[in-house]
């Protein structure tokens, strides 16, 4: 195992990592595992060739992966432990025990015991986690963290780089403890499925740490109950959605609760410090002692280019830069399958149905998530699938709009299960660790090149196998130019349904066809009866997401007539409506498509201002990034022009709806959040 600083003296020295003389410390230098020994190729990263932006000191990597070692039993892959979703209930995601990283190769040389920690966490490592080596993210970052830096670190999807702040961030309460009442370690996520996540591996590894406590806090749960459990024990190490964040130190009884954080750390930090959540991220950052007092930690799979832009938002002047994919790496894993289909719009949902059934059949253990543009078309094609015929135990929807005690059990569900299918948005799309995922299909383009990459890094985690198949309609076609760059192969032979599944024996269990014989003989008509028994809301309100979808996405600019035929295309072949939804005149100017040719109108008596607007803000995750405006209203009311229609469908960014779920729950009062939803 090799690691070497960009020659800063004592950088690589406390790393605990053996030399490779084999190898030269060439900055820049990509490396690859001898044929046969990898088939992934292996960077080691020098992020010395160009200049660091300034205050930014970039950590020079160069890390071998470990190979295998023959008898190494370790490496064998291991079957996530299978239990029937249906038959096994999970009161929560914590419940549901996590399978080993099964790839060794992904491990390093380094291990824990390496590292100056305390014995209690090096003990909760081998008793709890049962992790010996660390993975190639957390033997970078982890001693780099354990020092007073402030830290940049960038790692692929599934590699383990939850640990690698987590360990640091106990680290840092043993060492230097904040005041009884106040919490040490403030980490924000930016969804709750992620904070739970985070939650559950420190809970973990505080197992032999009896003094110190930690607590996880999102929105869409009753505000009052942290409010007393954090009265009555003020958590070391705080877990948050900045949503949830924000009002509870707005409450009066918790107002200093973070005014001696030792150590931020916002994992997902890009996602974090986008304009979409960086007001929220600003105010709560003024709650907080200052930078020179406070250590941050940005963490994330992907950095805009210019890293530095986030440094004036979070961090110190001088920072340390750990990036453990490699200048000159691509952010997606090379054993991860990637392909894209293009089709008609006519064909989108045949093309999605063939492609579930034709991994169904290959795949025993499938797990598949179809990552959807909007929350409400999640909810909506959930439904139409299963009325038409997938069968209802082995399809669970996810999204932003579901009670959050819907969003637990779909998540634990998902999370334990094998045969399953998730539905999702993008609430599943960052950090979100559901072991054994086999196959990842995004339909229709995500909001960035980011948000692809990171939907991807669902499947194929700790150098598992996987797929992963982006499917377009042809008039997003265009935004394949944002993921040119990276390996994925496209596939223009449209695929057939195979035939029907029947009843099959596995082991000594005997499991049921996944789909009716009806949808895959005759899908058009299934799906088509399927949507009428769908009520009107439902589907008034994924089509209404459709068109703030396109016409706020950031990288594909439509015109109106344009939007008006996507839509309308999409609510006859995708959602099987007989015919477009009628849309209210309130709703078509604020989306700036009044009165274009092929907009089908209700009539404007019927119209309900206030619910309107409600219902408008679904163009979630392609409008927000960069856009979105606090307050729910852009005051203007429209006219026909794509100017508003595009900050009517801006505002109502993808974020967590925790913030406005709490305010109105009433911790503080309120802060006028757009409650969006992915
Ligand atoms: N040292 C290790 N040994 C074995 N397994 C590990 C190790 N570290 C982490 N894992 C496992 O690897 C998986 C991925 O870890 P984690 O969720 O932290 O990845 P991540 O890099 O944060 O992913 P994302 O970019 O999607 O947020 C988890 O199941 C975790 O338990």
């Amino acid at each position: 195992m090799l690691l070497s600083s960009s020659q800063r003296p004592g950088l690589s020295m406390n790393l605990g990592l053996r030399q490779n003389p084999s190898i030269p410390l060439a900055p820049g230098a990509r490396y690859s595992v001898p044929a046969g020994q990898s088939r992934v190729p292996l960077t080691c990263h020098a992020a010395t060739g160009s200049a660091p932006a300034a205050g930014l000191r970039r950590r020079s990597l160069q890390l071998q992966r470990r190979e295998p070692e023959e008898d190494d039993q370790t490496s064998r892959p291991v079957q996530p432990k299978i239990m029937d979703a249906t038959t096994t209930s999970f009161s929560t995601d914590e419940d549901v025990p996590l399978p080993p990283m099964v790839d060794q190769q992904y491990l390093s040389d380094t291990k824990f015991v390496d590292f100056d920690i305390s014995s209690n966490s090096k003990r909760a490592l081998v008793e709890v986690l049962r992790y010996e080596r660390c993975s190639l993210v957390q033997a970078a970052a982890i001693p780099v963290c354990l020092g007073p830096a402030d830290v940049v670190a960038k790692a692929k999807t599934g590699t383990g780089k939850t640990l690698a702040f987590v360990i640091p961030a106990i680290e840092k309460v043993l060492a230097d403890r904040a005041p009884r009442g106040k919490v040490s370690v403030l980490v924000l996520s930016p969804t709750r499925e992620l904070a739970r996540q985070i939650g559950a591996e420190t809970s973990r590894m505080l197992s032999f740490h009896p003094g110190l406590h930690s607590m996880v806090v999102y929105g869409g749960v009753n505000p009052r109950s942290n409010l007393r459990e954090m009265m009555s024990r003020m958590p070391d190490i705080l877990i948050a959605t900045p949503g949830r964040c924000w009002d509870l130190m707005n409450n009066p009884g918790l107002q200093s609760m973070l005014s001696a954080v030792r150590l931020l750390v916002l994992d997902e930090a890009d996602n974090l410090l986008d304009m979409g959540f960086r007001p929220q991220i600003a105010s709560i950052l003024r709650g907080l002692p200052p930078t020179p007092r406070r250590q941050t930690f940005l963490f994330s799979a992907t950095f805009p280019p210019d890293v530095n832009k986030l440094a004036g938002v979070a961090l110190k002047r001088q920072h340390e830069y750990v990036d453990a994919v490699g200048r000159g790496e691509v952010a997606t894993h090379g054993h991860v399958e990637a392909s894209c289909r293009v089709v008609p719009l006519e064909c989108l949902r045949g093309q999605l149905l063939a492609l579930m059934a034709l991994h169904m059949a290959q795949e025993p253990q499938y797990k598949i998530i179809v990552f959807l543009p909007t929350a409400h078309l999640t909810a909506y094609l959930a439904e139409l699938f299963v009325l038409a015929g997938l069968k209802k135990s082995g399809l669970v929807a996810i999204h932003s709009r579901m009670a959050q005690s819907g969003r637990d059990r779909a998540s634990a569900a998902f999370r334990g299960g094998s045969r399953q299918v998730l539905f999702s948005s993008d609430v599943s799309a960052r950090g979100v660790d559901y072991p054994g995922v086999t196959l990842v299909i995004q339909v229709g383009a995500p909001s960035s090149r980011d948000q692809y990459i990171h939907r991807a890094g669902r499947t194929g985690r700790a150098g598992r196998p996987g797929q992963c198949t982006l499917l377009l309609a042809d008039f997003e076609e265009a935004f394949l130019t944002q993921l040119a760059d990276l390996p994925i192969t496209r596939i223009n032979q449209p695929l057939q349904l195979p035939p029907p599944l029947q009843q099959q024996q596995q082991g000594q269990q005997r499991v049921d066809a996944p789909m009716s014989e009806g949808l895959v003989r005759e899908p058009e008509r299934a799906f088509a009866r399927a949507a009428e028994r769908i009520d009107a809301e439902t589907r008034l309100s994924a089509f209404k997401s459709v068109l703030g979808y396109y016409r706020g996405h950031q990288q594909m600019r439509f015109s109106s007539r344009q939007l008006v035929d996507i839509i309308n295309g999409y609510a006859v072949e995708v959602m099987s409506c007989p015919s477009p939804p009628p849309l209210s005149p309130h709703f078509a100017k604020k989306m700036g498509v009044h009165g274009v040719p092929g907009l089908v109108m209700s009539d404007p008596a019927q119209e309900e201002e206030g619910q309107e607007w409600q219902e408008g803000e679904e163009g979630e995750g392609a409008g927000g990034r960069g856009r979105r405006q606090r307050g729910g209203s852009d005051g203007g009311g429209g006219g026909g022009g794509g100017g508003s229609g595009r900050r009517a469908a801006a505002e109502v960014e993808a974020e967590e709806a925790d913030g406005g779920a709490a305010a109105t729950d009433g911790v503080s009062g309120g802060h006028g959040t757009v409650g969006g939803g992915r």
